[in-house]
């Protein structure tokens, strides 16, 4: 018998989408695009064969994720019956303490993946609408859900524990770690590129809208910089990233923020949109003149720099560096910033390599190779799908 599964990725800035043909022993894929959200976006939808070819072109206003979603079930039912899914995969981004591995979705899954919802505001509410809308449209269709959280399950108390009281420990309040599913495929592919030094002590970089580090030592996460939510660790889009917490006692003693106020400022007025004044797209920041808009830049790069050096000290060492998602997969400009202020590493970029977006951009007589791997959150996504139907 065969599958077809589709795969729905809900990313703060976007939706990506896939389909795969499977017949148990491989799994192939059929399509697959990318929908951008926002409500000043004007959006392409997309859908492009296996090998990268047009197949579907559309320009929408896509405000928000719960839209993109009917504009993809919209299109699927236009195709042919081999094209309609029998199994859908998602991403979740926060399994919180109870879920450590893909799950089926149940009417208890999702009650207990809405109480997560405070814990990923800008993620977990979208992950669900998916949800809910195919159980609306297709009840009969399986989902399993495949959490950012489960890859981090590896890394030591020391990494894992705040320094906080350990009831609350107990209670759940403690680092989780984001971008599970993309550390996880670039894991996966990474000795196909580094030979036995995928084994080593490797620090992967995914920067896109949200932005995290995560330390590899024999393809397992040994630590992190994204924590109990997201918003921890680097600035990101529109998220703050690190912060003194008296900065928040501050806040609401001084100027009376409550809890929405401050969600709001953090979450969505913050990073590299709160420090340029400008935009949370770094493409735009990146074309603009405006001094704010090279600040936040310059910010970004300090700070990915500041955290990879605790990566790199918790894991004794750096054998390779990766780079990947939306800024990590195309901003050369970026990477080349980040590479200036390793050459304490002795590394060393190799410019029309990392001009060209090519896999490797560091030269042969870097110490430690730099590589820009695409990640592929859905396919990882979608053997987990086709592992837990199987089972
Ligand atoms: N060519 C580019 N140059 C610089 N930044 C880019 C480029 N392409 C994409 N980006 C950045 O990547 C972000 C999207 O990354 P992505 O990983 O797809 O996001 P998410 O999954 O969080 O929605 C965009 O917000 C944009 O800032
Ligand atoms: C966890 C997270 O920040 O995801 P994304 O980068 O897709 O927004
Ligand atoms: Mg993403």
């Amino acid at each position: 018998m065969n599958e077809t599964i589709l795969v729905l990725n809900a990313g703060s800035s976007s939706i990506k989408y896939a389909l795969y043909r499977t017949t148990y022993e491989s799994i192939s894929i059929i399509c697959r695009g990318k929908i951008e959200i926002g409500s000043n976006t004007s959006s392409q939808f997309q859908v492009r064969d296996s090998r990268g070819e047009l197949l579907w072109q559309q320009h929408l206003h896509v405000p928000h994720h719960e839209s993109a979603i009917e504009v993809i079930l919209q299109w699927l039912e236009t195709q042919t019956d081999k094209q309609r899914p029998t199994v859908a995969g998602h991403r979740v981004v926060h399994g919180g303490i109870l879920f450590d591995q893909p799950v089926i979705i149940n009417e208890q899954v999702i009650t207990q993946l809405f109480q997560l919802v405070p814990l990923a505001p800008l993620h977990q509410l979208d992950s669900l609408a998916g949800i809910e809308t195919l159980k609306r449209l297709k009840p009969d269709l399986p989902q399993i859900a495949c959490f950012d959280t489960s890859f981090h399950r590896t890394m030591p108390d020391e990494e894992r524990i705040y320094a906080l009281p350990s009831h609350l420990t107990d209670q759940g309040i403690q680092r989780y770690g984001f971008h599970g599913l993309s550390y996880e495929y670039i894991a996966h592919i990474l000795h196909d590129h580094l030979g036995d030094r995928a084994a080593g002590r490797i620090v992967v970089a995914h920067l896109g809208n949200g932005a995290s580090l995560c330390a590899l030592r024999q393809g397992k996460s040994i630590a992190t910089t994204m924590g109990f939510t997201p918003l921890e660790g680097l600035p990101m889009g529109t998220r703050c990233g690190n912060l003194d917490p008296a900065v928040l006692l501050y806040l609401m003693r001084e100027q009376q923020m409550n809890h929405d106020m401050l969600t709001d400022l953090l979450y969505r007025h913050a990073g590299l949109l709160g420090v340029s004044g400008i935009s949370a797209d770094m493409r735009t920041l990146l074309a603009s003149d405006a001094p704010r808009a090279k600040h936040a830049v310059d910010l970004f790069i300090w700070q990915v720099c500041r955290q990879l050096g605790a990566m790199i000290a918790v894991l004794e060492g750096i054998d390779g560096l990766i780079f990947t998602a939306g800024i990590g997969e195309h901003a050369p400009q970026i990477r080349a910033g980040i590479c200036a202020r390793l050459k304490w590493l002795s590394i060393k970029l190799d410019e029309s390599a990392n001009q060209a977006n090519a896999i490797r951009i560091s030269t042969a007589e870097s110490h430690i190779p730099v590589l820009v791997l695409p990640t592929d959150e859905e396919s990882i996504i979608a053997h987990h799908t086709l592992r837990l139907i199987m089972a």
